[in-house]
C-alpha cells in the first residue's frame, strides 16, 4: 500500500513558490530520505504532509487519507520529530513522554518509549539538563508514542555529533525493521545514505530526482575514478589510446606504477582490456567513487554546472537509473552495489 502519495502539489507564499508540482509515492515500509540544500522546500513539503500548511494546487493522501480532510486520521497514526523542536527545561524526560501519550490519547507506556530510544536511565533527569543528542532522542520518543504507521522526521540529526547522529540512524532503522515507514528530510547526505531505500532530491521547490543512492551514483557516475595499478611504466602511446576510448574523460600517470581514469562506469571494464591487450601487466584496480558530497552538488547545484541534467530530466539514457517524478512512483529501485563496480 502507499504511505505517501502528493500529487502536483505547490505551494505558495505570496511571492515564493517553495514546492512547484511535486508528484512524490512513497510506499508503506519505506525509508524514505527527502533531501534538498537549504530552502529547498523539504519543510513545506512535510508540514503539507501533515495539514499544518494547505497547498496551493495539488493533492495529498498520506496512509490512504485526505490529508486536508481527513488530517486528524492522518496525525493519529503519524508520529513527528518537528524541525528545531527543543524540551521543556523543567520537565523530566518521562513527563515529556507522559505529555505525548496523554495528547495523543493512547495507552502506551512512557517508560518502554523511553527504553527504546535508550533513554531509560535519563527518565527522571529534568530535560534541560540533556544532552543534544538525548534532546533529539527524546523528541523521537515523543514522535514513537502510539506505535505510528508513518514516522515523519525533519532534520532529525541536526546539531547531533557523529555518534548521536549514528544512534538516530538506528533508532530510525530499527523502527523501520518493525514496519513503520519513514519519511525523513536532511540536506546531509551521509546521514540518509544508510538507513534510506530512495531519496528523493529537491532543489528550489522542484524535484530533480527519486532513486536509491546507488541508482543516483550510477547517473553521476562520469565521477567516477579507476585507479589501475601496473607492472611496468605505461608509454605515451598507450596512454593516448586509452584516453580515446569511448567514455573516459582523462588519464593520468599515478606514479611510475599506476594510473588514474576519470571514466563513466560502463568503460572500466574496458579501459583494463585495453591495457591488458597492450602488453600492460595490470596488477590490480580499484574504484573511487563520486563523494556523496560531489553526488549531492552535481543534483542540486545551478542547472549550468549540472552533470546529470539529461539523468534529472528523466532523459531516455538515464530515465532507468535516475527517475524522475512519476518514475519514482513504483517504490522499486533498480540500482545495486554492485552496478557502481568493476567486475572482476
Ligand atoms: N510561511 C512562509 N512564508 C513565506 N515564505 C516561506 C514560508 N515558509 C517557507 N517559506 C519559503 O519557502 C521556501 C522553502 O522553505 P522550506 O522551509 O520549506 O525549505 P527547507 O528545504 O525546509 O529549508 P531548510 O533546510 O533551511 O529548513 C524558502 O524560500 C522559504 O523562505
Amino acid at each position: 500500500m502507499t504511505a505517501i502519495e502528493l500529487d502536483g502539489v505547490t505551494k505558495r507564499f505570496e511571492d515564493v513558490t517553495a514546492v512547484s508540482n511535486l508528484s512524490l509515492t512513497v510506499e508503506e515500509g519505506e525509508v524514505f530520505g527527502f533531501l534538498g540544500p537549504n530552502g529547498a522546500g523539504k519543510s513545506t513539503t512535510i508540514n503539507v504532509l501533515l495539514d499544518f500548511v494547505r497547498p496551493t494546487e495539488g493533492t495529498v493522501t498520506v496512509l490512504g487519507h485526505d490529508a486536508r480532510e481527513e488530517s486528524v486520521a492522518v496525525r493519529e497514526r503519524t508520529g513527528v520529530l518537528p524541525e528545531g523542536f527543543d524540551v521543556y527545561d523543567r520537565l523530566t524526560g518521562r513527563a515529556h513522554v507522559e505529555f505525548a501519550v496523554d495528547s495523543k490519547e493512547v495507552d502506551a507506556d512512557p517508560d518502554a518509549v523511553l527504553e527504546r530510544v535508550g533513554l531509560a536511565d535519563a527518565a527522571d533527569r529534568k530535560a534541560g539538563g540533556y544532552s543534544k543528542g538525548m534532546r533529539q532522542r527524546l523528541a523521537l520518543a515523543m514522535a514513537l508514542v502510539g506505535d505510528p504507521d508513518l514516522l515523519v522526521l525533519d532534520e532529525p540529526s541536526s546539531g547531533l555529533d557523529p555518534a548521536g547522529a549514528k544512534e538516530m540512524r538506528e533508532i530510525v532503522l530499527s523502527e523501520a525493521e518493525r514496519g513503520t515507514t519513514v519519511f525523513f528530510s536532511s540536506h546531509i547526505l551521509e546521514q540518509v545514505e544508510a538507513v534510506c531505500d530512495r531519496v528523493g532530491i529537491l532543489r528550489g521547490g522542484e524535484l530533480v530526482a527519486v532513486d536509491s543512492i546507488d541508482g543516483l551514483r550510477r547517473a553521476t557516475d562520469a565521477d567516477a575514478t579507476l585507479r589501475v595499478a601496473v607492472g611496468e611504466p605505461v608509454t605515451d602511446e598507450v596512454l593516448a589510446e586509452v584516453r580515446d576510448l569511448s567514455g573516459v574523460q582523462s588519464v593520468d600517470r599515478d606514479g611510475d606504477d599506476a594510473l588514474r581514469v576519470a571514466c563513466d562506469s560502463d568503460a572500466k571494464t574496458t579501459v583494463v582490456t585495453e591495457l591488458e591487450e597492450r602488453g600492460v601487466t595490470v596488477t590490480d584496480f580499484t574504484t573511487e567513487e563520486a563523494s556523496l558530497e560531489d553526488l549531492f552538488l552535481a543534483y542540486t547545484e545551478d542547472e549550468s554546472d549540472v552533470a546529470v541534467d539529461g539523468a534529472a530530466a528523466g532523459s531516455a539514457d538515464a530515465s532507468d537509473s535516475a527517475a524522475v517524478d512519476d518514475e519514482g512512483d513504483d517504490g522499486e529501485s533498480e540500482a545495486s552495489v554492485e552496478d557502481t563496480e568493476v567486475a572482476r
